[in-house]
């Protein structure tokens, strides 16, 4: 996969050259091209912001170095595009409170592309012009992490780069740990024990050392309930909610 990020602060991106990502890059699996906006500037001040009309406070990202960092992302990554095999319009990933939830699932979906873009804002935003002009050559997708404000979308592609390039077949070394992981079934994930068996006067539930491996199937499923009851109850449906909304500890 070829990710393209663009961003004023190239360097926030630096971590994703590191550790399971970072090898995948230099495996050949992963591309990642980071672009710096103001390399899409032409005046003295590589100037990028602008006041917004309507007025209000702070500063909104002027629309002209956008469509030239974009129009160069294209053309890289076209080259990574078989018009074949991807007939559809590459995806543009455009972090934003205003954006769909990002998800596990939309991190599986996005795992499936050829290419990715992503188009961090600073400030209060990006001119909503980029985004109409950008639909006629992207799939543009405004995404949000959650129900919070950042101060940009920088810490916003880090996330999501880790959450699909882990998805990637030869990113992470034992495929077997993605199968079973939390959401993927749609609940929060089971509570993990290892050595010592008893540390501080806390004991690992008998279970887990039982090798009936029947029974910790069960046990875990159970603590996914309990948990997703207690911590996320929106997760379940009724039923389920109802029958496990006794608290994560009554074993
Ligand atoms: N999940 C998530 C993603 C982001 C995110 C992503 C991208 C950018 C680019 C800039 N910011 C900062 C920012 C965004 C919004 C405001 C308020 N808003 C501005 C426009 C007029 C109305 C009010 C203030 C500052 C970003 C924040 N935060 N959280």
């Amino acid at each position: 996969m070829r990710i393209d990020v663009v961003s004023i602060f190239p360097e926030y991106l630096s971590p994703l050259r590191l550790s399971l990502l970072g090898r995948a890059q230099e495996d050949g699996i992963l591309e990642l091209e980071v672009h710096d906006l103001r390399d899409f500037t032409f005046d003295r001040h590589r100037t990028v912001d602008d006041t917004p009309y309507g007025g209000g406070a702070g500063m909104v990202m002027k629309p002209e170095p956008w469509s030239l960092a974009l129009d160069a992302v294209l053309a890289a990554q076209s080259a990574k595009r078989d018009p074949e095999l991807h007939a559809e319009l590459p995806t543009l990933i455009v972090p934003s409170p205003a954006g769909e939830l990002f998800t596990q699932s939309l991190a599986h979906e996005l795992a499936g592309e050829p290419t990715l873009a992503f188009a961090c804002g600073r400030y209060e935003g990006i001119d909503e012009r980029v985004l109409d002009w950008a639909s006629e050559r992207f799939r543009v997708r405004p995404v949000s992490l959650g129900d919070y404000v950042l101060n940009g979308g920088e810490v916003a592609v880090m996330a999501m780069v880790e959450a699909v390039g882990r998805l990637i077949p030869g990113v992470v070394g034992n495929p077997e740990s993605l199968v079973e992981e939390s959401h993927s079934d749609g609940l929060l994930e089971y509570p993990v024990y290892t050595k010592p068996s008893s540390w501080r006067g806390l004991d690992v539930p008998e279970v887990l050392l039982s090798g009936n491996h029947g029974r910790i199937a069960k046990w875990r499923r159970e603590q996914q309930l309990r948990r997703t009851a207690a911590r996320r109850p929106e997760l379940l449906d009724g039923a389920d909610a109802a029958q496990f909304s006794g608290g994560e500890r009554e074993i």
